[in-house]
């Protein structure tokens, strides 16, 4: 009896069961069928803009709301940072992939883990990269920072008109003198190879360089004498330019190593996995990343700040009488005085905030359908942060647009807050793998200019300022087109403190 009452209740149970399971699938499919289409809203393709998108994205964004989708490019735009939250970190497994065309393929994406896939290969040289740029062994790159920055304080010092070129020099240098522990000048072959090789990549992968390739996939299977297959030649000269690029540096490491005349990162990481060539193949593909992912970034942080402080003479006066009254006239700052510098970490803040170097991040993508806030976001979609409109959000920031230090100062966690919150570095599994280092050399860079010298708007002949007219870069990488500006050292201890950075090198 017992036991015909269990089976009986078994079967009641199974039978619940079964049916719950029932309802909860059909649910399921209802939802999927009624949000299958339920896209987000969103504009046509033909009124996607070509220059600054980051600002169309944000107008897009207060009419069409907190979704934008694009169907036809299946492009999802993201203005809001607690979305892109949701989306990019808290659903990191969907959303960590990247949008690989074959033309990137073909030019040798997989050679560059910050634009690859979310694949084996990716987790592969991303945890050799964070072995090196890891938050707990970042001071090692500090000797080759207070190097390269102190060379930098002495060109600006001896040549203030190409301060932008400095400024690139100092962006690109460090990385080959961090990594490779070599001296690069502009004149050196080295440093052609590798802006030629980047201005190349750049070139072959932008959308809409190579139509054919884009629009019949099936093309790059051709040989590169059929018709349409032009892109065939300019994809074996990218990918040549960067195993050149990756080799040359690492050669030449390799040899100062042998020869005794230096050690680096790159040439002792080599040692360590002589006779394993896909471990050293890695070692060197790390290099290359480095460089790609950023001398262009940092650049552009280093010419942001340059120019907000020939804009904005009050910040930049807080600035250095803060510097002066907490470690005086008599040095140049160090990383150990940066959590005594608040205002000058909420000039560095500021900077990241108004002038992202990338507005529109690096797009990530997600690897499967997924439903949020009731809709549909289809496998293989583009996901746009807009950290651009992110970082103006008028409930976070007051009057935005404006460049306002201060507010940093004025927050609960005050300017120390974490440097995840600098959304300038993206977001989730895909964040900017070197933004520790990143972090320090621009930080370093501001305190040191702020300690020597003085930026105002330079002169014309009549003694009158010359008005500056505030204008970037359109493009992906957003940067200070050319302007004058007057840089002087603020006194003569400044000068002699500069000077003297040459005997310590
Ligand atoms: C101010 C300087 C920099 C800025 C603003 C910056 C910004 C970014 C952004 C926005 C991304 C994409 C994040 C995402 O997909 O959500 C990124 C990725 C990356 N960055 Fe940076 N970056 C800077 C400097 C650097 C430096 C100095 C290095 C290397 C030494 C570096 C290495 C990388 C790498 C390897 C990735 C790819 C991560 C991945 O795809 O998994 N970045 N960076």
């Amino acid at each position: 009896m017992a036991h015909a009452f269990s089976t009986s209740f078994g079967t009641a149970i199974a039978v619940a069961v079964l049916a719950v399971l029932a309802v909860l699938h059909y649910l399921k499919l209802r939802q999927n069928h009624n949000t299958a289409s339920l896209y987000p809203p969103g504009p046509p393709v033909r009124e996607f803009p070509t220059r600054d998108t980051w600002i169309k994205f944000q107008e897009w964004g207060k009419f069409y709301g907190e979704l934008v989708y694009i169907r036809e490019m299946n492009l999802l735009i993201v203005n809001d940072f607690r979305i892109a939250n949701d989306l990019l970190e808290k659903r990191a497994r969907i959303f960590s992939d990247r949008l690989v065309t074959p033309m990137m393929e073909l030019c040798g994406s997989g050679y560059i883990f910050s634009i690859a896939r979310y694949s084996n290969e990716w987790r592969r040289d991303k945890k050799l990269f964070l072995q090196n740029f890891r938050q707990a062994t970042i001071n090692r790159f500090y000797p080759y920072q207070y190097g390269k920055i102190h060379e930098f304080l002495r060109k600006l010092s001896a040549t203030p008109d190409n301060f932008m070129r400095h400024t690139m020099i100092l962006s690109q240098s460090l990385i080959f003198s961090s990594l490779y522990g070599l001296d690069v000048d502009p004149e050196d072959r080295l440093y052609h190879i590798s802006v030629d090789a980047v201005n190349t990549l750049a070139d072959a992968i932008s959308l809409g360089n190579f139509p054919a390739i884009e629009r019949f996939p099936w093309l790059r299977y051709m040989p590169s004498w059929f018709p349409g297959c032009g892109f065939k030649k300019v994809a074996a000269r990218c990918l040549e330019k960067l195993q050149t690029m990756d080799t040359v540096p690492f050669n030449m490491a390799m040899e100062n190593l042998r020869n005794g005349s230096s050690s680096s990162i790159m040439a002792e990481l080599a040692v360590q996995n002589e006779g394993n060539p896909e471990a050293i193949e890695a070692i060197k593909r790390m290099g290359l990343v480095s460089y790609i992912a950023s001398a262009d970034t940092t650049m552009s942080a280093i010419s942001s700040f340059l120019l907000s402080m020939t804009l904005h003479p009050d910040a930049q006066k807080k600035g250095q009488e803060e510097i002066d009254l907490v470690i005086g006239q008599d040095r140049l700052p160090t990383f150990e005085d940066r959590q005594s510098l608040p205002y000058v970490e909420a000039i560095y803040r500021e900077v990241m905030r108004l002038h992202p170097a990338l507005p529109t991040g690096v797009a990530h993508a997600s690897i499967e359908d997924d439903f949020y806030r009731g809709y549909h976001i289809p496998k293989g979609c583009a996901v746009i942060p807009n950290i651009w409109a992110m970082n103006r959000d008028e409930e976070i920031y007051s009057e935005p647009d404006k460049f306002m230090p201060e507010r940093h100062l004025d927050t609960p966690g005050g300017p120390f807050t974490n440097i995840n919150n600098i959304l300038a570095f993206g977001f989730g599994r895909r964040v900017c793998a070197g933004r520790y280092m990143a972090d320090n050399t621009v930080w370093l860079t501001i305190a040191s200019v702020l300690a020597t010298f003085t930026l105002s708007k330079a002169k014309d002949g009549k003694g009158n300022e010359i008005d500056i007219p505030e204008e970037y870069t359109s493009h992906m990488f957003r940067h200070p087109k050319p302007y004058q500006s007057s840089i002087t050292p603020r006194n003569q201890n400044a000068k002699e403190l500069i000077l003297a950075t040459a005997l310590s090198q």
